[in-house]
């Protein structure tokens, strides 16, 4: 388990393109993989082949999302999808955060974790204000807002208290 390089972000783009052709994660352009290097952890097997991924992305001062997590196919059911949420999970913690959100259809998987569905759990009124600013569809997707129904539909809004 390591950070991400800039190397690996078409092998990123490989493993989840079939998850995304299922409609179970959101397409991201390969530019957005770029710019968003920074945020993931890859696994790899003993040939350095990629076999998990999962990015962390911060949403507010204690509040952060787990994105894009997905193990390849023939590695599902072994550990590595626990693994890169531990690590996500230790990241969050040292970046200062509290609270982890994550929208999902793999509810028992990420229950397993600690995570539940967050009901009509939200932020206080300012920070709401403030969130409302941003451009970014999963800071749309944890306020539930209208113009991303599509992606919320039929998933779980799910939060972890660190
Ligand atoms: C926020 C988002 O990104 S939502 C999108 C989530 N991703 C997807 O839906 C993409 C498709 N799915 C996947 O890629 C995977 O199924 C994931 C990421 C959901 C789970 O990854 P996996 O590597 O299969 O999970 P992992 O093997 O760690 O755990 C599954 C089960 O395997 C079993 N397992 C087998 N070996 C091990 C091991 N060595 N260590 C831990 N668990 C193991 C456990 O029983 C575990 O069950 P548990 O959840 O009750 O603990």
């Amino acid at each position: 388990m390591r950070r991400a390089r800039t190397s690996d972000v078409r092998g990123i783009r490989d493993l989840i393109s079939p998850l995304v052709d299922q409609r179970i994660l959101l397409g991201k352009e390969l530019v957005t993989l770029f710019e968003a290097v920074q945020e993931f952890r890859v696994a790899e097997d003993d040939n350095g082949h990629l076999i998990g991924v999962g990015a962390l992305h911060v949403m507010w001062e204690d509040l952060g999302e787990v994105r894009t997590l997905a193990a390849a196919s023939e590695w599902r059911g072994r550990g590595v999808g626990h693994a890169i949420l531990d690590r996500l999970e230790a990241d969050a913690r040292d970046l200062g955060l509290s609270r982890l959100f994550c929208l999902t259809f793999e509810t028992e998987f990420f229950g397993r974790h600690g995570f539940a569905d967050m009901g009509s759990e939200t932020v206080d009124p300012a920070v709401f204000a403030e969130l409302l600013r941003s451009t970014d569809d999963g800071v749309a997707e944890f306020l539930d807002l209208a113009r991303v129904k599509q992606n919320t539909l039929g998933n779980t809004r799910m939060i972890k208290h660190l």
